[in-house]
């Protein structure tokens, strides 16, 4: 008989806890009817969005102790103190970038033999990551850009997101709503772009090209979408490449500013890297020809693409103002001030939808390599294996060995 598979969801426990999971109940179900040799088995949680009872109905073994487990699945990084020795464990552990927050994490992972493979590490042949929630984020970040609009002009209502059950609730809150007439720019290609877009298309408005959003005014609400290559160029030759401007764009300027002119609300998704030039300064929003009122930047670095992004609201409070003279936060919806939406953790106000959404991703890209004895897609997203170093992070050597 073949060897059973034993695949743990662990409950989250870093604090906030978070309410997501890798696999539904129905997922989990699925995966049981169609490899029967492999088990899953839910860690019970009081936070997560799918509970315990959901899972015990779907056939799905829930228990404490995770030993038996042959990988363990989460999603955020999971407290040193909870991690069991010589598992093998996928999650989001921050840790490729050397983050100060998580060494600890990976000197544990280290010295209690585990393996650990990064999702976010886990990348299709041409580099793009195959899991992400991103694209739930586009779709709180748009949706709670449009309600701090509506809020603040008082012209429509927009429910918030985390009082639906699901998405399917979101759209069907959605009829009837009359949106004003307003320009929206939205930036960026990715995932979370894709969300944004999603929320343009159920409320209807109506895509409109960046020339005809400088250009013309409209009756009806309209939006345009602003790529990178549309949004940066080359400084000399005014050019865009898209693998020079990922390798060095600090040489490439922005081709933002006339939209700050013309765009009511800005939902800013790109990618962002330090040495990007920000979509505008401080400079424009001083001028009373700065038109945008609020901003859903769902990118959320603080100072970063946004220069007014002034740190996190939170999900009970996503928007606050900024005084565009003073540079200083304050109360949202006054006049003077431009509306900022910054929340880092969006995906968990529909946080069952973008964890069907995760599984689904998990269980086309990844699932199969799972049950392999080797693969080289999983080893090349191994951070640790078996408590050491793989070769392709062996750069966080100082920071596993606190020499730096
Ligand atoms: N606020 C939140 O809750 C939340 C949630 C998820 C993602 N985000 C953020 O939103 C942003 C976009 O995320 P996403 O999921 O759409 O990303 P993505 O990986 O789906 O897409 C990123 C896009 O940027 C491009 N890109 C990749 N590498 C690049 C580089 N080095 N330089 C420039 N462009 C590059 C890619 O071609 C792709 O089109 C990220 O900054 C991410 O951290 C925020």
């Amino acid at each position: 008989m073949e060897k059973q598979f034993r695949i743990g969801l662990i409950r989250e426990a870093k604090i906030p806890q978070d309410n997501r999971v890798a696999f539904t109940p129905l997922q989990c179900h699925w995966i049981q009817q169609h490899y029967p040799h492999v088990k899953m088995i839910a860690q019970p949680s009081p936070h997560r969005c799918y509970t315990d009872a959901e899972y015990t109905a779907a056939g799905i073994e829930v228990a404490d102790d995770m030993e038996h487990c042959d990988i363990l699945l989460g999603i955020k990084e999971v407290p040193p103190e909870l991690l069991i020795a010589g598992k093998t464990y996928l999650f989001f552990s921050h840790t490729k970038k050397k983050q100060p927050y998580n060494q600890q994490l990976l000197q544990t992972i280290a010295s209690k033999n585990i393996t650990l493979v990064d999702y976010e590490c886990l990348t299709h042949s041409d580099g793009q990551r195959m899991l992400g929630f991103g694209f739930f984020a586009g779709v709180v970040g748009a949706h709670n850009g449009l309600m701090t609009y509506g809020q603040r002009t008082g012209t429509f209502h927009l429910k918030r997101v985390h009082a639906c059950h699901d998405f399917q609730e979101l759209i069907s809150h959605y009829f009837g709503v009359k949106l004003p007439p307003m320009k929206i720019a939205i930036t960026g290609s990715g995932r979370v772009t894709a969300g944004t877009l999603e929320i343009m298309g159920l409320l209807g408005i109506k895509y409109v090209t960046p020339d005809a959003l400088l250009m013309q005014d409209f009756e009806y609400p309209v939006y345009t979408q602003l790529k990178a290559g549309e949004l940066y160029l080359h400084r000399k030759d005014k050019t865009y490449n898209r693998l020079d401007f990922h390798h060095h764009p600090e040489n490439y300027e922005c081709r933002f500013r006339p939209f700050v002119r013309a765009a009511d609300l800005l939902i800013n998704g790109i990618y962002w890297d330090e040495r990007m030039e920000p979509l505008f300064s401080w400079e424009d929003l001083k001028s009373p020809h700065f038109r945008i009122q609020v901003i859903a930047d769902i990118t959320d670095d603080a100072s970063g693409s946004i220069p007014c992004n002034l740190g996190d609201g939170t999900i009970d409070a996503p928007v606050y103002g900024v005084n565009r003279q003073q540079r200083s936060k304050t109360a949202p919806h006054l006049a003077g001030s431009v509306d900022m939406m910054c929340v880092g953790n969006l995906p968990n106000e529909l946080p069952r939808d973008a964890s069907h959404y995760f599984g689904d991703q998990l269980m086309k890209y990844v699932f199969d390599e799972l049950l392999l004895p080797k693969s080289e897609l999983l080893q090349r997203a191994t951070i640790i294996k078996k408590g050491s170093l793989t070769p392709v992070f062996s750069y966080l050597q100082d920071y596993l060995s606190n020499r730096q």
